[in-house]
């Protein structure tokens, strides 16, 4: 997730020494299971607005639990979120990567995680960024943001009903005034993808991610039964999956977790993707949903306040993150 300060374009044959992992760190391309992709859900006959009565059909909450139950992560189609906006959003993204100077770039590199650094609020704070791109940008993202958001809403609705919970469960347990992120990563061509990493192995902190790659590249892998997957490219889909706050509130049944994925690269096409993350407020307390728990399902993570986890999971920066050890209960 880091990546942005180390951001280069080369022109040679071989990537600078401060890319290479050390072998055991190595995306070993060949491994990855050329079996399976992750489902691909049809919301085409859901119009949920979450409204009670508007009960999905009963095979779309199967579809949709299985594939929490057994990847964490699932691409939805025909999910009413207009191809065009998703274009321009995509398009804005690469112009952003592509057309500023590194130099200009730069300055907004930051290790400091408490920054709420988001790509409109570098145009809006950036007086002399006032091309008419760029207020595209920002317009664009408004749009985007919004659109997303109801999707999150109604997947968080379709979640809940999976398990068999009240429709506005999960939305509830996530808390009020959630956040909605952005994280916009951009992955140039790389001349040696088996030395390196796009974005290294990790879960989302979050409760529910929705990414939107741009067209035909792929490179997002998940581990499946200990088992790199690469996540297959669908025209018009968005890529979701459950962020560590559904597992945790979810967990005590044992039936949803948040699945470790990464990027690699490749050699010809570059690749932009954009995940929005829905993001609890640092008060919302976190814990498991009580009809999820019972003698056989005991709470194996204490409550926490959301602050405690994220503050917990920066600190974590730069190790092998082991965040939900910390509020586990001892044996
Ligand atoms: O770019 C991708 O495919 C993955 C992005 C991702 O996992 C993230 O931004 O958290
Ligand atoms: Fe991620």
């Amino acid at each position: 997730m880091e990546t942005s300060s180390s951001f280069r374009w080369t022109s040679s044959d071989t990537i600078p020494s401060n890319f290479i992992l050390p072998e055991n760190k190595r995306p070993h391309l060949s491994q990855v299971s050329a079996l399976s992709s992750i489902p691909i859900i049809d919301l085409k006959n859901y119009t949920g607005d979450g409204d009670n009565n508007n009960v999905p059909d009963s095979s779309l909450l199967k579809k949709i639990s299985h594939a929490c139950e057994e990847y964490g992560f699932f691409q939805i189609i025909n999910h009413g979120i207009p191809e065009d906006l998703c274009n321009k959003m995509m398009d804005a993204i690469a112009k952003l990567f592509e057309s500023i100077p590194p130099e200009e770039r730069k300055q907004f590199f930051t290790t400091d995680h408490t920054k709420q650094v988001k790509l409109f609020n570098y145009y809006i704070n950036n007086d002399s960024a006032n091309s008419q791109d760029k207020v595209q940008m920002w317009k664009v993202f408004g749009e985007y943001a919004k659109e997303i958001y109801e999707l999150m809403n109604k997947l968080m609705r379709l979640i809940s009903q999976g398990l068999g919970l009240e429709t506005d469960c999960l939305k509830k347990r996530v808390g009020e005034n959630p956040s909605l992120k952005a994280h916009a990563n951009y992955y140039p061509p790389c001349p040696e993808p088996e030395l390196t990493l796009g974005l290294n192995v990790h879960t989302d902190l979050n409760a529910l991610t929705v990414l939107r790659q741009s067209p035909g590249v792929t490179g997002l892998q998940v581990i499946k039964d200990g088992e790199w997957v690469a996540v297959d490219f669908a025209p018009n889909a968005f890529v979701i999956n459950l962020g560590a706050q559904i597992q945790f509130a979810v967990l005590s049944n044992g039936r949803y977790k948040s699945v470790h994925h990464r990027a690699v690269t490749n050699k010809e096409q570059r690749r932009v993707t954009l995940a929005m993350f829905y993001e609890p407020n640092r008060d919302s307390v976190i814990c498991p949903i009580e009809e999820l728990i019972d003698e056989h399902h005991p709470p194996l993570y204490r409550n926490y306040r959301y602050s405690e986890f994220q503050d917990e999971f920066f600190r974590q920066v730069g190790t092998r993150r082991m965040v939900k050890e910390a509020f586990q209960f001892k044996k």
